[in-house]
């Protein structure tokens, strides 16, 4: 198949600096490289550039940090994904968090066009369905569920033109769900699986159950990863950090039942900081996983 590499140097979701060298690190990590030896022709698209951003506030809602610039991106990646799911299998090189606000929105207007559901599969510590309004942070790289949701407080963004039914997202690896993002998730129909859900039962069985569901809805599945969804031994390079995150071999698990199922059609790579790496140890497993999910293997397996 043909990868479309879109360079998405988000930087604005939050404030700490430095997810905008995201897209160079993962290409200096050798990602092209990678997928080409699976097979797949991989073309890079560079990166985006989002119009420039007014620094006028919301009034209604100050504390917001950087709002123009995150609609701006969220404008652009929505153009870019559109286009590089036409192209084949995007695969966005983030970035921080705020970059899924455009980028599942994009492809889900080709999901539309193709007349397929969009199913979400998000791997991360954190839940990121905070809306502008309860957000405590400001920090906009928190929200982009809730943005695909449907959910209120949003009037500054594009309108939404594909909402996302609750029960076509799937969360793992939780750990870090602020109080708003809890009572909402409670009485929601999003599958959210935490920690110690993957501690007692392991990873494999509910996320075959959202696999299958995807399967029965003959839907297109768009995996949104998180570095954070890692256990920050292993992945250092991240601003918000933290402890007791997928193992090695978990986040590789997953990636590899994603890609057995024949589902995955779209990629985020979100939150690295290279700033904050380690010799590229994080940016490196990044890459690996990618290639997990887009085939690498040691064996073929049964089926
Ligand atoms: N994509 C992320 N790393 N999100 C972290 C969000 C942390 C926290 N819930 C907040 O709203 O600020
Ligand atoms: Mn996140
Ligand atoms: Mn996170």
């Amino acid at each position: 198949m043909t990868c479309v590499l879109v360079g998405a140097p988000v930087d604005s979701g939050k404030r700490r600096q430095g997810c905008k060298m995201g897209p160079d690190a993962y290409r200096t990590a050798g990602l092209e490289e990678a997928l080409r030896s699976l097979g797949h022709s991989v073309h890079d698209s560079g990166n985006v550039v989002p119009r420039p951003a007014n620094e006028n506030q919301d009034p209604r809602n100050p504390a917001l940090h950087a709002l123009d610039e995150n609609v701006a991106w969220t404008e652009g990646l929505i153009a870019a994904g559109e286009k590089a799911a036409r192209d084949g299998f995007p695969i966005f090189l983030g970035g921080d968090h705020a970059m899924s606000l455009g980028t599942i929105a994009g492809v889900a207007a080709y999901a539309k066009a193709e007349g397929r559901p969009l199913f979400v599969l998000w791997l991360d510590a954190h839940s990121d369905i905070h809306t502008p309004t309860t957000t405590q942070s400001g920090n906009l790289h928190g929200t982009a569920v809730a943005y695909h949701l449907g959910m209120d407080g949003f009037d500054a963004f594009p309108p939404l033109e594909n909402p996302i039914p609750q029960d076509h997202v799937c969360m793992i690896g939780l750990r870090s769900v602020d109080e708003p993002e809890h009572q909402f998730l409670a009485g929601s129909d999003v599958m959210a699986i935490d920690m110690r859900a993957i501690d007692e039962q392991g990873i494999t069985g509910p996320l075959t159950a959202f696999l299958d569901s995807v399967a029965a809805a003959g839907g297109m599945l768009h995996v949104s990863l998180d570095a954070d969804f890692l256990d920050p031994s292993i992945a250092p390079a991240v601003g918000t950090t933290v402890p007791g995150g997928a193992t090695f071999r978990e986040a590789h698990l997953v990636m590899e039942l994603v890609c057995d199922s024949g589902l995955a059609t779209s990629l985020d790579l979100a939150e690295l900081n290279p700033f904050l790496d380690e010799r590229g140890k994080t940016a490196t497993l990044m890459v690996d996983l990618a290639a997990s999910l887009l085939g690498r293997r040691v064996f073929d397996r049964p089926t």
